[in-house]
């Protein structure tokens, strides 16, 4: 590899991780945009070249894969596939969500557990990153049905987890009933009420705000941003896409902050309300999604508004645009037309939603841009928030929770800014918060030796 040359550091390492990791494309995605980001640093800064540093963050320090058993309702008999890939341990036990979906695989784990370490950095919490889950999709499922496979799913990862090795938490298909049945299970196996999960029920060890703080901060982030430009989210059009935990609740604070929402989106298409989802509607949205688990088409029916069937909604003219569903759902041509019909801020609910092309379209255009790790970390803040809460035993008030996420997620935002301002005042907060999550968790591998 060329120590001296960032841009030839950078095909070198990609073309190494390649090799070493083929057909894992999310993978290689998520470690190409951090490599890009650092290289020019790395080269400015051999000793992390020289310790392999990087080499040694995009290996798991474990992965497990498991069989995960469970029978439907008619007594049929299904195999899931489960699994948890712990990435790195150096500034404290392993922390992510869990995801249940039927289109995760090895690479998309390992593309999440690998911004989590990054992410988690960045909160300054003292928090590793893992991440993981099963191909099981609850969708059309019995809640019985989904009790028994996440007992199953428990039994096995309960061998692997710990208050102070490794605490799962919620992502895609996986909310409170999930997390409510793992930890049931996980209690019962092991006979000990502890910390263990993240994003528990606020009688049985919850913080409040959890739910609300990976949509609120995201929010709260591209609000930081906007202030920069002496400008602010109160009367900007915004697009939003998913209508799942992250998505409903930056629809809230785009509210409370005098924004409109007028997009929302699952995985059959979108709804585009041009007079703004209002406080009415998404109650609506809250019992259509988290109640009844219908889909988004019914709020059109419901509000006579317009559906585009099997798009995403970045056709729709906005200021603001915030991502909230799933990776790679803004494509290159996406951007081109967010960029076209005027949107100059992008805020990152989900994980890594731009493609490659997209992420590099935003920055060439100089918009304010947020990447997921740094604009999406408040909703894993909270866990370690929820994780000091259990450990001290206390409850803290929705005020107080509220507060230091707003504080973490300002700053997160002057980290991004320290890192990755430009000669010329604007700031790249892609690689602003590549290298700030890098080096705390970089510095603490190398005091800690050959791990
Ligand atoms: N829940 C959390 O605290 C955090 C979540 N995230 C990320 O936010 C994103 C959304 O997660 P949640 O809201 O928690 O999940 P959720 O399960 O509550 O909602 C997911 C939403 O995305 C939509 N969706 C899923 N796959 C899709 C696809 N292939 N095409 C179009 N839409 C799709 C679903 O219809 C749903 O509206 C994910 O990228 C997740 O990794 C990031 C940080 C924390
Ligand atoms: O709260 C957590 O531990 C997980 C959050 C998460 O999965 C994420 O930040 O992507």
């Amino acid at each position: 590899m060329n120590f001296r040359d960032p841009a030839q550091y950078t095909e070198d390492f990609i073309s190494y991780l390649k090799a070493k990791n083929p057909r894992e494309n999310e993978f290689h995605q998520a470690v190409s945009v951090v490599v890009e980001s650092l290289a020019e640093f790395l080269v400015k800064n051999p000793r992390y070249l020289q310790a392999k540093i990087l080499e040694r963050m995009v290996e798991p320090e474990r992965v497990i894969m498991f069989r995960v058993p469970w029978s439907d309702d008619l007594g049929n008999i299904h195999v899931n596939r489960g699994y948890r890939v712990e990435m790195n341990s150096a500034i404290g036990p392993y922390k992510g969500g869990l995801r249940f979906h039927p289109s995760v695989n090895l690479s998309i784990f390992k593309f999440l557990a690998f911004e989590q370490v990054l992410k988690n950095s960045l909160t300054s919490l003292p928090m590793g990153g893992g991440k993981g889950g099963s191909d099981f999709d609850p969708k059309g499922k019995s809640d019985n049905e989904v009790m028994r496979f996440c007992q199953s799913f428990a039994t096995e990862l309960s061998r692997h987890i710990g208050p102070n090795t490794d605490i799962p938490a919620g992502d895609i298909g996986v909310g409170g009933r999930e997390v409510g049945f793992m930890f049931g299970q996980y209690k019962r196996l092991r006979n000990e009420f502890t910390g263990v999960f993240t994003g528990k029920g606020i009688e049985w060890g919850g913080s409040l705000i959890r739910p609300e703080a990976t949509g609120y901060g995201t929010v709260y982030f591209a609000e930081e941003m906007l202030k920069m430009r002496g400008d602010s989210i109160k009367g900007k059009t915004v697009a939003i896409s998913g209508s799942g935990n992250v998505a409903q609740y930056a629809v809230e604070k785009v509210l409370d902050m005098g924004g409109k929402p007028v997009t929302l989106s699952d995985s059959n298409g979108t709804i585009y309300d041009p007079e703004g989802i209002d406080r009415k509607k998404l109650e609506y949205v809250k019992i259509l999604k988290n109640g009844y688990r219908g889909r988004i088409k019914e709020y059109a029916e419901e509000y006579n508004v317009t559906y585009f069937e099997n798009q995403r909604p970045w056709s729709v003219k906005c200021d603001v645009a915030l991502p909230c569903a799933t990776q790679n759902e803004i494509s290159g041509e996406d951007a081109d037309t967010l960029l076209g019909n005027g949107c100059f801020v992008v805020a990152e609910g989900a994980n890594m939603p731009s493609t490659y092309e997209a992420k590099h379209k935003f920055l060439e255009a100089g918009i304010l841009y947020a990447p997921g790790k740094a604009a999406n970390a408040g909703g894993v803040a909270v866990s370690g928030l929820e994780m000091t809460q259990n450990s001290m035993r206390i409850n803290w008030t929705r005020e107080e929770v509220d507060q230091k996420l707003k504080t973490i997620m300002v700053n997160i935002h002057n980290t991004c800014v320290k890192y990755g301002q430009n000669p010329d005042g604007s700031v790249n907060y892609v690689k602003g918060a590549n290298i700030a999550g890098f080096v705390k968790v970089a510095n603490s591998m190398i005091a800690q030796g050959l791990v």
